[in-house]
């Protein structure tokens, strides 16, 4: 049994030897001790039955254990009123589960409404959900129909957030969507998160989603048992077994790369004198790699960029050169293709003799 227990902070949520086996005799979850802390994200991945949904949904009491147990902020889940706690917990789902006769404002006021808040406090307080999940107050009046999916999905998330619920439960919430949608809908969840803090249990397939979100990876294999859980470094860096490093994939090193900044990667001055010469405006910003007869365009990198951005750069740079620059855009020097390829094979090598799991 493979017990998942995230250092010393407080858990918000925490199964004990938790078991789920459905009335026609499917086991979907099976002996599970899993522990979230609260105020991060985690992620439940792993292959299609693998217990995933029926794991959230035991969270919030759509579905009950057979046996073990289940406390969200210490307090034993069976022990509450089912419909009372649903209600204090945020649900999102892949299909945004939106009323559709209803306008996307009061889809949003729901649980607030369900709370006895009143009309108008419900209604202003999803007028200011849709600005967070930035979406226009014109939005507010349509019916989800009238949006694009990825917009549905925002709505979704507001409506998730509308009682400030300390848990969200989110289910392939962006499973949906185009890849491109798909990330800038990461990118808003990564900065509404920062500001908001929640506990987060979120299931996706997609393992890539699952390193850039979660602060924790939890990997399930089919029959409900979980394999193995830790922060995405340690996963990457040090998979339990051949079935994790096999759903991780053969990309792993590039992953975690992925996982580790430029900013330790020292850098020099722009080349002079050489065949290409890096051409900045007043500001010292960046514009160009000029040779004899061609400019060819200049993508810099900040600090907070990714080795594997530099990386990647690196190798579609003709110069072999990335520029780097800071806040403001402004050149702080240059990086060679080598420094960055030694710097990444270190950055790969110390995560995997790295301490035990965090
Ligand atoms: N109500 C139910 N009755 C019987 N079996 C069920 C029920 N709900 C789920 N199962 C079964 O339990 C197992 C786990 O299902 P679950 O939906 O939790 O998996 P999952 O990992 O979320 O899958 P997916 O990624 O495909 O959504 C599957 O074998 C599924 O068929």
């Amino acid at each position: 049994m493979t017990i998942c227990t995230p250092g010393k902070g407080h858990h918000m949520i925490q199964f004990d030897a938790v078991h789920k086996r459905f009335p026609n005799g499917t086991t979907a979850v099976h002996d599970l001790s899993l522990e979230m802390p609260e105020g991060g994200v985690t992620v439940l991945v792993g292959s299609s039955g693998c217990g995933k949904t029926t794991t959230l949904r035991m969270v919030n009491r759509m579905v009950d254990p057979t046996s073990g147990t289940i406390r969200v902020g210490g307090r034993d889940v069976l022990e509450q009123d089912a419909a009372e706690l649903r209600r204090s917990i945020g649900y999102v789902i892949q299909q945004s589960g939106l009323f559709p006769h209803r306008t996307v404002l009061d889809n949003i006021a729901t649980v607030p409404l369900l709370l006895g808040w009143g009309r108008r406090k419900a209604r202003a307080r999803a007028a200011e959900l849709l600005e967070t999940v930035g979406l226009t107050a014109e939005a507010g009046k349509r019916y989800p129909h009238q949006l694009s999916g990825g917009q549905q999905q925002r709505v979704g998330v507001a409506r998730a957030l509308a009682a400030d619920p300390p848990v969200l439960l989110m289910d392939e919430p962006f499973g949906a969507v185009d890849p491109v949608v798909r990330s800038q809908l990461q990118d808003e969840l990564i900065r509404l998160q920062k500001e908001l803090s929640k506990t987060i249990v979120f299931v996706t397939h997609d393992i890539d989603e699952a390193v850039r979100l979660g602060d924790r990876i939890a990997i399930f294999r089919t029959g409900g048992h979980l394999v193995q859980c830790a922060a995405p470094a340690e996963l990457l860096a040090r998979p339990a077994d051949d079935f994790v490093a096999d759903f991780l994939g053969a990309e792993r090193g590039l992953k975690l790369l992925s996982l580790t900044t430029l900013a330790d990667v020292p850098r020099g001055p722009a080349p002079e004198g050489g065949t290409w010469k890096l051409v900045l405006d007043e500001a010292r910003r960046p514009q160009a790699w000029r040779t004899e007869g061609a400019e060819i365009p200049v993508r810099p990198l900040r600090d907070t960029d990714s080795l594997l951005a530099a990386l990647n750069e690196s190798i579609a740079s003709p110069t072999g050169f990335v520029a780097r620059v800071d806040a403001d855009g402004a050149l702080t020097g240059v990086t060679s293709r080598a420094e960055i390829h030694e710097h990444a094979g270190e950055a790969h090598s110390s995560h995997s003799t790295a301490g035990a799991a965090i």
